[in-house]
């Protein structure tokens, strides 16, 4: 991991969903378009088809088809972060072998789920994927979803190779966050993955952030983070009780892609619904998401005038 390395990755990635049309099936166009949106918006970069893009409720193909879109419009103006953990270690590396003929940025990956695994064979799948490819791997640390909690040690072992840039740290705890940092020294990327504690784990030593909520308030994020590089503190914890009146809002519906999809189709980009079991929107629903979308763009007017 290098300095440069550092400096190109750093900063705010969009964890983004994807799009399907109206009988779910992956829409390339619709997936281009939504990339289009966050291209003028500010952050560093997307990451693809992690928790919010549903990679895991996705079929190989079609994971591959919604990163081939994403390259397709993006390429080189965004960094484009690529999930590719599945169960088993072969289709992750299927996935990998994929992202770097498509000329994905870097991967990243979930242990495999279903199965309980010893660290050891956690290690392994991760370093099959590692080694299948030249490009930059992150790991993505998500225990309360995958059971499985990266330890110091292993960060600290996967940290030593070249190739291991990073970590996205989804788990809650800040002073976890700020081991892994140590782990892994100052070159090691690590990004926060609560949207609710972006400030806290930035200030814990978090080099960016990468979120789902991001998708429907992208500048004030990017402000978020531009108050904390200026050492507004004040500022930045103002702005962060307010993202989090919004997300707050978001996670009391039937599901928080659901509601994040329904004020982006509000905006004219539309993603279809969430793809089952994840719940979609209520018709009940539309009233407070439409009072939601238009404070959010208040909020965002606000900061960004
Ligand atoms: C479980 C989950 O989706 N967590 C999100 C957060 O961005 C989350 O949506 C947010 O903090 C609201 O709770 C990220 O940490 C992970 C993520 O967005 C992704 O992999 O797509």
């Amino acid at each position: 991991m290098t300095a440069d390395n550092v400096s190109k990755f750093a900063g705010i990635y969009v964890a983004m969903y994807s799009a399907y049309d109206a009988k779910g099936i992956v829409d390339k166009e619709r997936v281009k378009r939504l990339a289009r949106y966050y291209a003028s918006s500010g952050v560093k970069g997307l990451y693809v088809g992690g928790s919010s893009g549903e990679g895991m409720l996705q079929s190989a193909e079609e994971r591959k088809q919604v990163l081939e879109a994403v390259l397709e419009e993006v390429r080189g103006e965004l960094a484009v972060i690529v999930h590719v953990g599945a169960s088993s270690t072969r289709e992750s590396m299927d996935l990998c072998i994929h992202a770097q003929q498509v000329g994905a940025d870097a991967v990243s990956s979930v242990p495999s789920v279903y199965y309980r695994l010893s660290e050891k064979a956690v290690e392994n799948h991760w370093q099959h994927m590692i080694d299948s490819t030249n490009l930059p791997f992150i790991i993505y640390n998500i225990p309360q979803t995958t059971g499985f909690n990266l330890s110091f040690d292993l960060c600290k072992r996967l940290a030593q190779q070249e190739k291991v840039i990073g970590v996205k740290m989804s788990g809650e705890s800040t002073f976890e966050l700020e081991q892994f940092k140590e782990a892994g020294g100052d070159d090691f990327l690590v990004f926060n993955g609560p949207d609710e504690q972006f400030l806290a784990g930035r200030i814990m030593g978090a080099d960016g952030g990468i979120g789902g909520t991001y998708g429907v308030m992208p500048e004030l994020f990017c402000k978020l983070d531009a108050y904390f590089r200026e050492g507004r503190f004040e500022e930045a914890l103002q702005l962060q009780h307010t993202v989090n009146r919004f997300i707050k809002k978001l996670l009391g519906y039937p599901s928080l892609y659901g509601a994040c999809k329904y004020i982006l189709n509000l905006r004219g980009i539309e993603t279809g619904e969430p793809r089952l079991p994840l719940l979609p929107v209520l018709p009940e629903h539309h009233e407070s998401l439409v009072q939601l979308n238009e404070d959010i763009r208040a909020a965002s007017l606000n900061y960004l005038s």
